[in-house]
Order: C-alpha cells, then structure tokens, then sequence
C-alpha cells in the first residue's frame, strides 16, 4: 500500500500496542502528527571551554580519560560511576548516577566528549550522556515524553518515521506564498527542525515551520467559516414569553451585562445565518445563567441544546445546576461523561433518549464527541473555555447537528487585536460588571515561612462557619508528583485542623464518583477545608467558601491564578485568597504583585500578555490562546497576521478548487476537519 502521512504510527517497525498507546497519549496518532510533534529547545551539544561556563549550565565537555572508571554501588538498585576527565589543563571528576553499564565506554587515555550539569565549586559534572563522534557538533532536540516512552525512544521513532517516509513529505502551502515569503520546503522545515546542523538552521526552519503552522491554522478557521455560509445556520425561533418568564423566576435579577449579552445572543440565534460567538466575562460574573438562558430559548423552540465543559467534575456540577433549574418547567437534563458511558445499560438508555429527543440538554466533557451519540435535532452547542477543546473536536459536535449555533465561554479574555486574530471572525459578547453585592476578594502574598500564621487565619474563619480551599503546588513534569504533594498537604492539613473541622481531598486521579462525593460533601459543608490540585480550577461554584491559599503560587501562570482565585467571593460574604510563594525569578515576583493589586480579570489578562512578551513563558498553556506547536501567538503575531491574510484569500477565492496549486492544501483540509467536504 502506498504510504501516506495519515498512516497510523503503528504502521512502523518495532512499535508495538504499548508503545502506540503512549505515543497516542501524547497527542501523537499519525505519522503526520509524529513528524511535526517537534522539540520543545535543544542542548547544544558543542563542545565548550571551562572557563566559559556558568555553574548548574547543562553542557558538553570534551576530554581525554585520566582515571580508569570507578563503580560502586549503594542502596539496592543504585550505583556511581566516577572518574577525572582531563580537558585542555584542568582535570574534573565526572560522575555517571545509575548509568553503570556506561564502564565499558571509558577507557583510560580515551577521548570522550561528555553531556552534563556542571558544578562549579566541585569542579565536577554530573554526567547525563557520552556523545558519540557523530553528534558532537550538533544541537540535540529535547521531545515531549512521559513515563510510558521516555525521551530517546520518541526521538528514535521520529527518526525511523522521516527516513521512511520523507519521500511523501509534499508542501501543503500553495506554491506562491512559499516563494512569497521564501518559505522552505515542509520536507526541509521538518528535517531542518529535528534534525539541525546549528542554531541557524534550526532557526530558519523554524521561521518556515510557524508560518506553515499559523497558515493551515488559519485554512481550518477561514474553511470552517465558508463551509458555514454555505450551509447557512438554523433560525431558532424561540418563545419570548416563556423566556420573559424564566428569566422573571431566577432567584436573583440578571445584571444589566448579563442582559445585555442575552440580547445580543438571542437576536443573533434568531438569525437565518450561522453563529459562532464568544461570550467573555471575569470570573463570577454570571456566564452560566446566561448559557442556561439561551440554552432555554433554543429548547423553546423544538431544539436540543448541549453544554460541553473540560473536566468531569464540572460537567457535574452544571448537570445538577441545570437540573434544579429546568426540571421543574418539565425540561429533560443529562449528563453524559466518559464514566457514565461506561454503564451499558444507562448509556445506551441515554444515546436512545438524546436520539429520539427526549432529552432537551446534554451536559457534557468530551465524552459528547464519541461516534455512536447521535441527537434527534441539535440547534446549540455551548462550550465552557474553549481553548481546552481544539477546533477540529467543536467541528465534530457541531456536525452532529445541522450545523447548530455555537457559542463558547471563556473566563480569561483576550485583547480584542489578538483574538481577531487567532480565533477568526467570531463575534464577541462581553459580560463586564460582577453581580451587585459583590464584595472584592481581599489578595494577600505570604512566605512560606508565614504559612503557620495563614493556617490561623483560615482557622479563623472556619470558627465564622465559612469553608476553604487550599491548593497544592502545580507540578507540570509529573502527575505522580501533583498527587504526592496534595496527599501531603492533606494529611498536614488534617493534623493541624485536629477533630475540629472536617479535611477533604480532591485530585484529578479519583474516579468520577469519588470526586462527586468529595464535592457534594463540600457543597453540603460536611467538608469545611478541601485540598485540591487544580481540578477545582474551572467553574466549581461553593458561595460559602470564602478562603483560598495557593501554595507555591509562582508556580501558577496569572490567568490561572485569577480562575483560582475566582472559586471564592461567589456569594456576599467577604473573601479572601492567600498565595503563598518565595518567588525564583522576578516574573515569579511580578505575578504576585498583580494578583495582590488587581481583581479585574482583564487588566490581569493585558498584564499576562506583557509578561510574556517580556519571556515569562511560565503562563503559556494557560492563557486561553489556542496551543501551536512551534508559533507563539504574541511573539509571533506578525506572522500570524500575514498567515491569516492570505489563508482568507486563498480560501476565500471563488476558484479555490479548481486551481490546481490548492490541491495538497484541499485534500489537508479534508483529513483534519473530519466529515467535512467542499461539494
Ligand atoms: N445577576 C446575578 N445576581 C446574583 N447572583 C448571580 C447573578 N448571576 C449569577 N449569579 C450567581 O453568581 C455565581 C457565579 O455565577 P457563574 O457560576 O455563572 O459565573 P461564571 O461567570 O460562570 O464564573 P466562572 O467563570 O468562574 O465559572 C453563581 O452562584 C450564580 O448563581
């Protein structure tokens, strides 16, 4: 068979079901998706000079062995290999931890050229590999891995997978913007990437590789949109006085925002025309009612509605909402995540009732993406921070409709130029004032070693009857670590508060069921502090909670500072939210201070974005831009501006199909946005 870029990674020799699984883990299912899965920085693998290095710099050393190498070995499974490597005049002690069987490499008199951590002091370097001959000039890239497939392993598949199939590498960008903008070719950007000679080429390769990658980004978008005009939208029309009469029910009156943005979304669902709107509004500010209002108006008039939401925990939590609010007035809710499709008989219950159109709303996580749930007649799709859903997964759940309304929610605001640009035309709805009574969360900084007194503090107002969170340390690298620390912080925790109060614990490991018990109980104020990762970071919704401390609070990017402090100072009691940081670096500093003098969740997402244009990149996943692999879309907005430019032309050209230099960029646009097809 011929091969084909779409090819599944299993196609390639020595990857068996394991290593696929891992592979696909990571994002990685084709061997498309393996070759652009490029690396997140390189070591430089050149040579250096001693006296030029910075202590703990990760380098390499070239030298002639001195020493013959000595093994010992400690503890059960551990040993260090050691020996003193002479390089020009000065001779170090290099150190290998657990990598024994390297001896055979070191001989006496030998030249090695030698990757590692040097210590200064020491004049040591803790040795992490010996290059061989052929690498010693190159810049080696550093992979995404996990603990199923460790770094070197994807770089070996990579390698296998572009020596096999570099000969079906074709340039998808049309052949005009590629002399344009002397663009590489997709063969050379993928090979100058993985595989750079320098810094340069890896440079150049990545100047080609952003504009391809904000280019077919921006195809997508531009694609989706025609297709959507083509299809033209649903006209809901749905019953002003039931909706009069709803909205007239609610236990609170709407604020003249949220009143203002179902206006703006009902006239525009009532509209022949597609829509494809974000609704944006700080933390608080009343998104959910507002989705439920519309959500009500599309039912009202004969539609299905689902709500899709990032994690179990919060699709809960809206189906139980939802439920207490539309049950009453005889509205069908369910709720439909990857752990209640696990019951056969309840889920081919629910798939029956959603396809025959029993049930009015769905809420659910991704589970509502899978290929067996069909709707009897889906008019809108509501989708909470739409970052954490790719646009190919919104293109899916919209197809299962004819082509239904969307509208997303996103808690962390975009400037206007820089969602314009990365989002496409979509029409903004922006919710601007909190509801009345709102009291502003008072922001404190703390170190660590005032954490004794943060203790009494929350001590306090749990003596007031008031509930608290506290967060544990975000750990990116690992999971098991994340998990680690939050144990500890609970079993701290439930020492310090004693018998008086109750202590909860709540992390992304727990099954659904866990979770939902852990959180109805604090919900119920059986639990009066919960410990939590950041599972509890989008929408969780307890008013009485009025305490939030952030441990190791740097660790946070601003945006998700601000959802987190967002979980208290719901309702009217007074809140507050207690970071606790010695920040590393003066990003780290600067993202405490603007925690502690602002609330406004826009003003924090314009000070996000010059932070990272400044080079704290810690915010990156976090900021509500969708992800790229190579571009970033602050730093690169120019290019990004260019790429939209002319994929809005190319796209938008009547005779798009017919020319003949569209061909690769068509039939790409047909493999990534599923289902969907031009005629
Ligand atoms: N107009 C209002 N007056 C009083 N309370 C309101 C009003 N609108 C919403 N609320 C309440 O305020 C709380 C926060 O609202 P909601 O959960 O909808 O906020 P949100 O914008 O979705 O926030 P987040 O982004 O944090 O999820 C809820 O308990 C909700 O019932």
């Amino acid at each position: 068979m011929a091969k084909e870029l779409s090819d599944s990674v299993a196609v390639l020799a020595g990857v068996g079901p394991k290593k696929v699984q891992a592979l696909n883990k990571l994002g990685i299912n084709t061997i498309e998706d393996l070759l652009t899965a490029y690396p997140f920085r390189y070591d430089d693998y050149a040579a250096r000079k001693i006296t030029e290095i910075g202590d703990q710099e990760k380098v390499a050393l070239k030298g002639t062995v001195a020493t013959e190498p000595v093994l010992s070995h400690f503890g059960r499974q551990k040993n260090r290999l050691n020996f003193k490597l002479l390089v020009e005049h000065d001779v170090i002690m290099v150190t290998f931890f657990n990598q024994g069987y390297l001896r055979s490499k070191i001989e006496l008199g030998k030249e090695l050229t030698i990757y590692g951590k040097w210590n200064h002091k020491r004049q040591s370097l803790a040795g992490m590999k010996i290059l061989a001959d052929e690498n010693s000039n190159e810049l080696g890239g550093v992979y995404r891995s996990s603990k199923e497939i460790k770094q070197s392993q994807v770089k070996k598949i990579i390698e296998q997978a572009y020596s096999e199939y570099e000969d079906v590498i074709v340039d998808i960008i049309p052949d005009c913007l590629i002399k344009k903008y002397r663009l590489l070719s997709r063969k050379e950007i993928m090979h100058g990437i993985h595989f750079p000679e320098d810094q340069k080429s890896a440079k150049l390769a990545r100047r080609s590789g952003i504009f391809e990658e904000f280019f077919l980004f921006q195809a997508r978008m531009q694609y989706i949109k025609e297709n959507e005009n083509i299809n033209n939208g649903l006209k809901i029309d749905y019953e002003l006085e039931k909706l009069k009469q709803f909205i007239a029910n609610l236990p609170f009156e709407l604020t003249n925002s949220q009143k203002k943005v179902v206006n703006e979304i009902c006239h525009d669902m009532h509209l022949q025309r597609h829509m494809n709107r974000l609704l944006q509004g700080d933390v608080g500010s009343g998104k959910t009612i507002v989705a439920a209002i519309i959500m009500y108006a599309a039912i009202t008039a004969g539609f299905q509605a689902a709500l899709m939401v990032p994690t179990e925990i919060l699709a809960q939590q809206h189906a139980i909402k939802l439920a207490q609010l539309f049950e009453p007035i005889g509205v069908n809710v369910a709720l439909l995540t990857s752990s209640t499709v696990t019951r056969v008989k309840q889920k081919r219950e629910l798939l029956s009732n959603l396809k025959k159109g029993t049930i009015n709303l769905v809420v659910g996580t991704h589970a509502l993406l899978q290929p067996d749930i069909e709707f009897a007649n889906l008019g809108l799709v509501v989708t909470d921070e739409q970052h954490r859903f790719g646009v190919g997964q919104r293109q899916i759940l919209r197809e299962k409709g004819k082509s239904p309304d969307v509208l997303m929610m996103t808690a962390t605001p975009i400037p206007r130029t820089l969602a314009l640009t990365t989002y496409g035309e979509m029409d903004v709805s922006t919710i601007n004032e909190l509801p009345k009574g709102r009291k502003i969360i008072k922001t404190q900084w703390l170190k660590n070693k005032q954490l004794a007194s943060a203790y009494e503090f929350i001590e306090r107002k749990l003596n007031n009857s008031s509930q608290a969170y506290i967060v544990s340390p975000l750990i990116e690298e690992s999971e098991a670590m994340d998990l680690k620390n939050a144990e500890e912080i609970f079993d701290k925790t439930t020492e310090r508060f004693g018998s008086r109060y109750h202590v909860g614990l709540l992390h992304g490991k727990m099954s659904s069921d866990k979770k939902e018990n852990v959180m109805t109980a604090f919900k119920d104020h059986k639990i009066d502090v919960l410990v939590a990762t950041t599972v509890i970071e989008v929408g969780v919704d307890v008013a009485n909670a009025t305490v939030m401390m952030i441990l190791d609070a740097d660790r946070f990017g601003l945006a998700q500072l601000h959802q987190l402090r967002g979980r208290v100072g719901r309702g009217d009691k007074q809140s507050y939210c207690l970071l606790i940081s010695d920040p590393k670096n003066e990003y780290g500093i600067a993202r405490m201070q603007i925690m502690t003098e602002t609330n406004n969740g826009f003003v924090i997402a314009q000070k996000d974005l010059e932070l990272r244009g400044q080079g704290d990149i810690l915010g990156n996943k976090q900021s509500g831009m969708p992800e790229f692999k190579l571009g970033d879309p602050i730093n690169d907005l120019r290019i990004l501006q260019i790429a939209k430019e002319e994929a809005q032309q190319i796209i938008g050209d009547e005779r798009f199909k017919q020319k003949k230099e569209n061909e690769e960029l068509i039939k790409y646009l047909n493999r990534t946005l599923l289902g969907t097809s031009f005629d």
